[in-house]
């Protein structure tokens, strides 16, 4: 029996998409893990390594086209990814035949659609990110009579910046920087910190971001998250700050909001619903790298670093988009 494997990115944020439907029998959680931690490697990985696995299953909500987990490549899991359901929506998409409709992730049902292109030839979607939440429990934030972190200093960390953390669902910190410190060790130290295992603010761990003001709704975001290191970009903290941004720095809500990052460029749009609570749009390109075929050896455990993909092409035109950006 062979497994084919998508790969994937969003900004660059790259994934192999897992379709278990295809699996005569389901894997275990801890053969799940292990598939992440093997294809995942950047030395010894499959075709360079990934962020993450996307695992696609059958949903069995009413009216759901199918459901998403996401496998940190340390083989934890994640409640959410940004970048990846925008890859996943588009997976769906084409194999559903649906433009429009839902996926259901750990904690909730996530409407996705299909979006005009944000450059000529790339494949864009556009994701609804929620739930949206402040509270130190849904952040697994631990600090001593803290209930929740809102424009706060944590000297521990640092004796300059300040932070607010929120989840969305997944946890996020969040610091606005100048740009030395953008692309400073910063962000590496604290992050590194908060994600060792045995810190006492973030236990289980936090995805750091840093954002840049670049002018009005347009702000550059550079992430370190949990379970993987610096990333390329991660969509649910470019969501997450532009809300902070909304909320702390003069951002307007319910307009677009430019997010560059170090491997492209999204847009987001925050939203406030009657009921006081926040979500938002996150809109990007979808591009599938290639795909590729694997036995259920090569996918826990025989060598992969030597298979190649199937190329779409689609990486050609996504580089062009980023050079483009680069000159503007
Ligand atoms: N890259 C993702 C986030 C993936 C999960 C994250 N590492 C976590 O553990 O919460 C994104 O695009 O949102």
């Amino acid at each position: 029996m062979t497994i084919q494997l998508t790969k994937v990115h969003g900004s660059d944020n790259d994934f192999f998409i897992f379709d278990v439907t295809q699996l005569a029998t389901p894997l275990t959680e801890a053969q799940l893990s292990q598939v992440a931690q093997h294809l995942t490697d950047r030395e010894t990985g499959l075709a360079g390594g990934a962020d993450g696995v996307l695992v696609v299953d059958h949903s069995q909500h009413a009216g759901v086209a199918g459901k998403m987990r996401v496998i940190n490549a340390d083989g934890s899991e994640a409640s959410m990814c940004g970048n990846g359901i925008r890859t996943v929506a588009r997976y769906l998409s084409e194999k559903t035949d649906q433009t429009a409709f839902k996926i259901e992730t750990m904690y909730a049902d996530l409407a996705v659609q299909q979006a005009p292109e944000i450059a000529t030839g790339i494949a864009t979607y556009q994701a609804e990110i929620s739930p949206v939440c402040f509270g130190a429990q849904e952040l697994g934030l631990t600090l001593p009579d803290v209930t929740s972190l809102r424009h706060k200093r944590l000297p521990s960390l640092s004796k300059t910046l300040y932070f607010t953390a929120v989840a969305v669902p997944n946890p996020h910190l969040i610091s606005f920087v100048d740009h030395e410190t953008l692309l400073g060790p910063e962000l590496g130290r604290i992050a590194g910190y908060l994600n060792n295992g045995t810190n006492t603010i973030f236990p289980d761990g936090v995805n750091v971001t840093f954002v840049e003001v670049l002018g009005q709704n347009h702000i550059f975001a550079r992430t370190f998250e949990r379970g993987v290191g610096f990333t390329n970009a991660c969509g649910t903290g470019m969501s997450a700050a532009s809300l902070i941004y909304v909320l702390e720095q003069g951002g307007i809500a319910e307009k677009p909001i430019t997010v560059r990052n170090p491997g492209g460029m999204v847009q987001t749009i925050v939203h406030q619903k009657a009921d006081g609570a926040y979500w938002m749009d996150l809109i990007g390109n979808a591009t599938f790298v290639g795909t590729v075929e694997l036995t259920l050896d090569q996918l826990l455990t025989a060598p992969v670093d030597q298979l190649t993909l199937q190329e779409t092409g689609e990486q050609t035109t996504y580089r062009q988009f980023v050079a483009q950006l680069a000159e503007a």
